[in-house]
């Protein structure tokens, strides 16, 4: 008992010709390390005794079986496979009860990686679904408890023929109904599938066992196959390197001479039926050393002859087997043709794909000839359009694998990292700001602003001295230019006066020189235009320009006295002009405002005094409001 509690890999040699199959998945099991115990179970009475010496050089154990062969054959040939006449000699596994579990594997498949947790599966028969019908599993691999209920079951079975495929997977799959499902990269069979090339690209790295199902086996075929990028063409020389890791010849002719001698010694090959058995024995020549029994049940040894000759021999009428491209390897069966690599001497194989004009392939002098040599002819992409109905190519690019590492430190972060870039932003330029259009004359040369603010304005008021002519409302000359609001206060400075006494009261309207002449020359225009208007027929004559420096007219607002008006001058007022008596008629003509009283009658405190008393009254007489109300909307009407 190991480690794994009797748990073994297992597999069943029934004839000679698999023993090729049954060391290559020991070694391939082996190589890749399993510590577990390699068991074989054999038919003696099928078997030569060199086959089974060969078997205990690589297994631990071998279980002699009887073989039970399929009395009623006949679905056997549904499948056209009557070589598997005794598979149902499987059903033996059911009875090494001396195993805990048993990782079945047929003769035909090989690691490329042990799948030691299958020995400890806890599952009582557990399989990978099977390419051609996948709701069935497929027999080759299959993870099982040894127990004679389930043997004498199937072998109640098999005795009666009931198997729908007329071998041990048909058999098996009408008695193990719930199976435990097992990925299928632990029984990966090569197929063609629409599905099968994405997809194989796609999982390759985590395939476990390859089968190789069908009657041709990889022993049976050549090393190499074009293309060589097709996932089966791969999987078979995956399990050639294992072969040739162990079994290769030492002896690999190499010159032309060589290959000749090599090729005549070895001969043309019998009837490939025939090679079970005894009738195999002739086949090595001495020239070759045989220190194993397994190569002489290597078929794919004689069409290649170990060696790929440099280029084909010229003249060629045939296809070499390099431009084998629809390989379908489940389909065919080797012919003779199939089964010799084409040299000189041989006669006429069949070619296996049509026949390509000479043309196509290189001369022979040229350098020696890999499986590009045979790709479509080339493409000038400067010069023409990518040719229609080419193979992919992306299959061909390299596969790399890549380990996990195996470090067993933890990480450790930099004690400090570098500084991040500073100013990465970017800096808008900045856009001028456009300057407003001009609307009046005088803008065009418009004196900077000179707005003061409260503490410049201190030392401002202080200083100037009020021109008395200002005092006394009279509009400034034009000598006096519009300059610090300081020139207009009227106001004498106040340290404890509120903050509204410091601001300009002037009214640009009524004091700059420009607008005074604009709004002249406006008034001109009217004239001229509207004669009738009798404020243009008393205001301006319109004869002559206006007298520069004195313009009386236009003198709308100001500033009144005290004694005009006793509220707080913080607005300019209309004048009350009685100087001019055409004056007088043009602010007659404004109607007056009904029940608001004129601004030189206007008193604030007897104003207030009314607001006050008319509040009072509705607090204390709310009645009376209503009554007012009504009045009001009254008279509104
Ligand atoms: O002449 C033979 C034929 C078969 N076997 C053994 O039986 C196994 C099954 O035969 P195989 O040629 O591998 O069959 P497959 O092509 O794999 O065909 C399918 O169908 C078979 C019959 O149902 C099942 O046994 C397989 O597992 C299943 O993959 C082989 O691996 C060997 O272990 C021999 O030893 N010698
Ligand atoms: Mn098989």
């Amino acid at each position: 008992m190991d480690s794994n509690g009797g748990a073994v890999y297992c597999t069943l040699l029934l004839s000679d010709n698999y023993l090729p199959g049954a060391m290559v998945l020991a070694h391939s099991l082996r190589d890749n390390g399993t510590k577990a115990k390699l068991v074989a179970l054999f038919t003696p009475d099928r078997l030569q005794s060199t086959t089974i010496d060969e078997l205990r050089t690589v297994y631990d154990e071998l279980v002699p079986v009887n073989s039970m062969v399929n009395d009623t054959p006949a679905n056997l040939w549904l499948m056209d496979r009557p070589d598997l006449i005794a598979t149902f000699t499987k059903i033996e596994l059911w009875r090494l009860t001396q195993y805990q579990r048993v990782v079945y594997l047929d003769c035909d498949i090989i690691a490329l990686r042990a799948p030691d947790e299958l020995l400890s599966l806890e599952a009582d028969f557990a399989a990978a679904p099977d390419v051609g019908w996948p709701d069935c599993f497929n027999s080759g691999m299959m993870v099982l408890r040894p127990n004679l209920q389930d043997y004498y079951a199937l072998r109640a079975l098999a005795q009666r023929g009931i198997s729908f495929d007329g071998a041990d997977q048909g058999l098996l799959n009408m008695h193990f109904k719930d199976w435990h499902r097992l990925s299928f990269t632990y029984n990966c069979t090569p197929s063609a599938n629409y599905q099968y090339i994405p997809a194989y690209k796609h999982f390759q790295s985590t395939i476990s066992l390859i089968h190789f199902i069908g009657a041709r086996k990889p022993w049976n075929m050549p090393r190499q196959i074009v293309p060589l990028e097709s996932p089966y063409n791969q999987l078979l020389g995956q399990w050639w390197a294992i072969y040739d890791r162990h079994y290769r010849l030492p002896f690999v002719p190499t010159t032309s001479a060589e290959i000749e001698k090599t090729a005549l010694a070895q001969g043309p090959v019998g009837d490939p039926t025939s090679f079970h058995g005894k009738s195999v024995e002739h086949e090595h020549s001495a020239a070759v050393p045989v220190l194993s029994m397994v190569p002489q049940y290597v078929r794919g040894e004689e069409h290649v002859s170990t060696f790929i000759p440099p280029f084909p021999p010229a003249p060629i009428t045939f296809a070499p087997r390099l431009s084998h491209e629809t390989y379908e390897p489940e389909i065919q069966t080797p012919t003779q043709a199939q089964l010799h690599y084409p040299s000189g001497h041989i006669h006429q194989p069949q070619p296996l794909v049509p026949i390509r004009p000479i043309s196509e392939y290189q001369s022979p002098p040229s350098p020696a000839p890999d499986a590009s040599t045979f790709e479509a002819p080339t493409w000038d992409p400067s010069r023409e359009p990518p040719p229609v109905n080419t193979r992919p190519e992306g299959i061909s690019l390299q596969q790399k694998t890549y380990n996990m590492s195996e470090d067993t430190h933890l990480f450790q972060p930099p004690s400090s990292y570098p500084e991040a870039p500073k100013n990465m932003w970017y800096e808008v330029p900045a856009k001028p700001e456009p300057k407003p259009t001009t609307v009046f004359p005088w803008e065009h040369h418009a004196p900077k602003p000179t707005r003061v603010f409260a503490e410049a304005l201190v030392e401002l008021v202080e200083t100037p001295t009020v021109p008395s002519e200002q005092k006394q409302h009279s509009p400034p000359s034009e000598s006096t230019p519009p300059g610090p609001s300081s020139s207009y206060t009227r106001v004498p400075y106040e340290p404890s006066a509120e903050s509204w006494q410091t601001y300009t009261r002037s009214n640009a309207w009524d004091e700059d020189p420009e607008i005074q002449r604009y709004i002249e020359t406006i008034q001109g225009r009217r004239t001229k235009s509207q004669v009738t208007s009798p404020g243009a027929q008393s205001n301006s004559p319109g004869k002559s320009p206006p007298t520069p420096g004195f313009h009386p007219n236009t003198k709308i607002t100001d500033f009144p006295t005290e004694v005009e008006r006793p509220s707080l001058p913080v607005t300019p007022a209309p004048i009350h002009r009685t100087s001019y008596g055409n004056e007088a008629s043009g602010t007659a003509a404004l109607p007056t405002a009904e029940g608001v009283c004129s601004q030189e009658e206007w008193n604030p405190l007897a104003q207030l005094e009314e607001l006050h008393r008319q509040h009072s009254e509705v607090l204390e007489h709310p009645e009376r409001l209503s009554s007012r109300l009504a009045a009001a909307a009254y008279r509104e009407r």
